[in-house]
């Protein structure tokens, strides 16, 4: 006679049964997930998040990606013997370097995941921003206490055609986008990297999520979300409003002012929630979206301070 095998199944079926309130809830949804160059050193951490992702599509969201990589390209900028160097978090980038930056974004870092997440079927769609027009932008002046410093090859975004985006989510498939735009200044108007420009890539992916109407913005990370009173203290800000977070904004620091400002045009242009967690726990991204476990920080429009989870 078999064994009845109901009571060690059981606390699985339970599982995904405390999911299906969320699953309701996010179905048919737009999530806009932004892979941070940090958070993507690790081989195990890139296959369980490239699982998350296909879960996510699987479950009748529909998830982007927008990937990072600026360790990746500071490596390769190294190997050959060129410096990096940020101002106001973001690379000064010359001519030479936009090169490098295009090659490592588009040529390895977004091929690795595409290759990862097609692992589990036809789903994962690599492009940059310059890919049917999806980002355009023009050159950002950092600002350095006051004064307007040229950084080099750094966009601004101007203009967002997601269309081809929504094209490719419309046809079951997981764009993977690089943040790298077109100009569309006139002296930029030859071909190759002189007619491009390195956006950072917390910032695309706000833009982006803004763009497509998105539900959630998702930025993964290094750090368990936005420290209060960072790096003296790892209290972590589970939840604040955008105006709240609007008066935070100056007195950030490096890496956390780009996602920051990111998450706050997020939730000004539309999306409901946007959230700061921590790449480095495996499966972070299904804990966020389907228990009431969700870690990191999350932000909310103005008039939201209760109920969303
Ligand atoms: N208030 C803060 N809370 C958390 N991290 C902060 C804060 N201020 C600055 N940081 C720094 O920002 C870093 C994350 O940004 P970054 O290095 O650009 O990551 P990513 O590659 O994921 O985009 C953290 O590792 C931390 O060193
Ligand atoms: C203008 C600018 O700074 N661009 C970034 C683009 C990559 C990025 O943003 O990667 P992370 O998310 O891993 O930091 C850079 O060149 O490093």
């Amino acid at each position: 006679m078999t064994p009845t095998r109901k009571h060690t199944a059981l606390p699985k079926a339970r599982t995904l049964i405390e999911a299906l309130p969320w699953l309701t809830r996010h179905h048919g949804k737009t999530v806009v997930i932004k892979f941070g160059g940090n958070a993507m050193v690790d081989e195990e951490l890139k296959r369980a998040f490239a699982q998350d992702v296909v879960f996510l599509r699987h479950a009748g969201l529909r998830p982007v990606v927008v990937h990072g990589g600026g360790p990746q390209i500071s490596a390769h900028l190294d190997l050959l013997g060129l410096p990096s160097e940020f101002k106001g978090g973001l690379r000064v980038t010359t001519p030479e370097a936009m090169n490098v930056v295009r090659m490592v974004l588009a040529g390895q870092v977004q091929r690795e995941l595409v290759g990862l997440l097609n692992e589990h079927g036809p789903l994962a769609v690599g492009m940059t921003g310059e890919d049917a027009r999806l980002m355009t932008a023009t050159k950002h002046y950092a600002d350095i206490d006051g004064e307007r410093v040229d950084i080099g090859r750094v966009g601004e975004i101007t203009d967002i055609d997601p269309g081809a985006v929504q094209a490719l989510l419309d046809d079951g498939r997981i764009p993977v986008i690089s943040s790298i735009a077109r100009s569309d200044d006139e002296e930029d108007v030859q071909p190759g990297a002189s007619g491009v420009f390195n956006v950072n890539a917390d910032t695309a992916a706000a833009a982006l999520a803004a763009a497509l109407g998105a539900e959630t913005l998702m930025v993964l990370t290094d750090v368990e979300g936005l420290y209060e009173d960072w790096p003296h203290s790892d209290e972590v800000i589970s939840r604040l409003t955008a105006g709240q977070l609007e008066k935070l904004l100056p007195d950030l620091a490096s890496g956390m002012v780009p996602k920051m400002q990111g998450c706050l045009h997020a939730v000004r242009n539309g999306v409901h929630t946007a959230r700061v967690i921590d790449g480095r726990v495996q499966h972070s991204i299904l804990l966020e979206i389907f228990t009431d476990e969700g870690i990191g920080t999350m932000v909310v429009p103005d008039a939201e301070t209760e109920g969303e989870s």
